[in-house]
């Protein structure tokens, strides 16, 4: 049987707070984001789960976030993997801005669109901006036509899959238990993959911070079911939130 998928977006960061568009940045966690990590280790040490391995991207809000849930529930010894791909979508030259000024100035529709198409990327950040991943020693190693200026997140969902079916499928269909502590969209990503949601179904769905969202998969890694750990309502509601954040002020 395969093993058991949770996907964890990590707490909230400072720009979350800030309400403003990160993508690659590497913020942290408010005090706040780390309750809310905390808390997600609360709900997976009251279901019971144990881990086999964590798996998060290579910035701190997710490892943070992965870290302070592991030590909740007193598995901090699980095997961790770090990977690019799983960092959050590239928000383009939009990475910085805030999300409200950004619909008044350009319009609510045309951010919505920017926020949650499945294939229109926010506008390109300049290779000579010093915000590009190709100055950041953290991908120093890698091919620079891998590293993106702006993500849609059609092409956030190709560079994501690589990784799940070379990293992440084998461990689950070797039976093992899976936490994915990432972000919010390439977790939407991951879950469009997994649901088969359509590219217009996925413009309506939000992931909120910090609220596990368990996967049972069958042994091919079809989805048979999946839901919020805890409150079913609040998980609702944190999702609308992060939905409205870019209303015009
Ligand atoms: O700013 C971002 O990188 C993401 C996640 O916080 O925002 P949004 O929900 O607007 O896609």
């Amino acid at each position: 049987m395969a093993g058991q998928l949770i996907l964890l977006r990590h707490g909230q960061s400072q720009w979350n707070l800030e309400n403003r568009f990160t993508g690659w940045v590497d913020v942290d966690l408010t005090d706040t984001g780390r309750d809310e990590a905390r808390n997600a280790g609360r709900l997976l040490a009251e279901d019971g789960i144990r881990f086999d391995v964590a798996f998060t991207s290579v910035l701190q809000r997710a490892i943070k976030t992965m870290w302070l849930a592991l030590e909740e529930m007193e598995q901090p010894w699980v095997e961790v993997e770090r990977h690019w791909r799983l960092n959050e979508r590239h928000y383009g030259a939009l990475q910085g801005l805030d999300k409200a000024e950004t619909a008044e100035k350009h319009g609510e529709e045309q951010v919505h669109v920017w926020r949650r198409s499945y294939d229109t990327p926010p506008p390109e950040m300049d290779r000579d901006d010093p915000g590009h991943p190709c100055h950041d020693p953290r991908y120093a190693k890698l091919d620079v036509r891998a590293l993106p200026g702006t993500e849609s997140l059609a092409l956030t969902l190709d560079r994501v899959l690589p990784f799940w079916h070379d990293a992440i499928a084998p461990r689950l269909k070797a039976g093992d238990n899976v936490l994915v502590a990432a972000h919010g969209n390439s977790l939407r990503a991951l879950v469009k993959y997994l649901d088969g949601v359509s590219d217009d179904e996925i413009t309506g769905l939000n992931i909120p911070t910090g609220i596990p969202l368990r996967y049972k998969l069958d042994d091919e890694l079809n989805a048979l079911e999946s839901a919020y750990l805890g409150d079913a309502d609040a998980a609702e509601k944190a999702a609308d939130a992060v939905a409205n954040q870019a209303k015009g002020k």
